[in-house]
């Protein structure tokens, strides 16, 4: 069964211009382990069809299977439960709650959805620090972490429930390009334990790491490879 399987979405806004129609009748399919690339120009439909399969948006019309969840049915409450537990998302400005030492911004996910035993919560978050190489950083606050160890702390957060799917906005727009690659390189070692991976990202870099691209062009899907 594919994680990702969207079928048939159009997603039409209303304006105060009238309605826009910023998906039309887009269909797609991702497998686990799969490192999808989501590409197409500035107002195609990308975050909008991200918005489709995490459920922060609803379909105007067609179906969004996710992870065996029917995301287009779910209501507000069994979203939040479903998300929690099914997709890890990861900002391209981290999002890190400033307030928060990393390890309990780690441990935050698991506390919401209670996955874990409570006493398991913080050797989980240290063992996915130390995963990403920044274990010294547990204790501190996100403020004190360069931005390519934010992105890491970033990252272990949306693991820290060891979803299926994990979702990626632009995640390497605000790095240099050899952090940018360390965190590519991350995901596609991520993916190919199983995890699907969605990326939107404008940048070229990622070719090397992805298994497949889909490409929005005038809201539907002009190349999917
Ligand atoms: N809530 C909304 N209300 C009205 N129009 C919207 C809304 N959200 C997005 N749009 C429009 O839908 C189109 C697609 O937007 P979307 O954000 O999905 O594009 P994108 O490919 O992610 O762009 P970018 O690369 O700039 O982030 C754009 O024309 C945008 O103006």
């Amino acid at each position: 069964m594919p994680v990702i399987d969207v079928r048939e979405v159009t997603k039409t806004y209303d304006t105060p211009q009238g309605p826009f129609t910023a998906l039309r009748r887009v269909s797609l399919k991702t497998n686990a382990g799969e490192f999808l690339a989501v590409v197409g120009r500035s107002g195609s439909g990308k975050s909008t069809l991200i918005n489709m399969i995490t459920g922060i948006d609803r379909p105007t019309s067609g179906e969004v299977h996710v992870a065996g969840a029917a995301v287009h049915e779910l209501d507000q409450q069994a979203l939040a439960v479903w998300r929690g537990r099914n997709v890890g998302v990861v900002f391209q400005f981290f999002q890190l709650l400033p307030t928060l030492t990393v390890a309990e911004n780690v441990m935050l996910p698991m506390d919401f959805c209670d996955t874990y035993p409570r006493a398991e919560r913080r050797p989980r978050a240290l063992a996915l620090l130390e995963r990403f190489g920044i274990a010294q950083q547990a204790d501190k606050l996100p403020a004190a972490l360069s931005g390519g160890q934010q992105q890491r702390a970033a990252i272990a957060r949306a693991l820290a429930n060891d979803p299926p799917l994990l979702v990626a906005d632009e995640p390497t727009g605000n790095l240099d390009s050899s952090t940018a690659i360390a965190v590519l390189e991350l995901f596609a070692a991520i993916a190919a334990e199983g995890t699907t991976v969605v990326m939107v990202t404008h940048g070229s870099d990622a070719a090397p790491y992805i298994t497949s691209t889909v490409e929005l062009a005038d809201a539907t899907v002009s190349a999917h490879v």
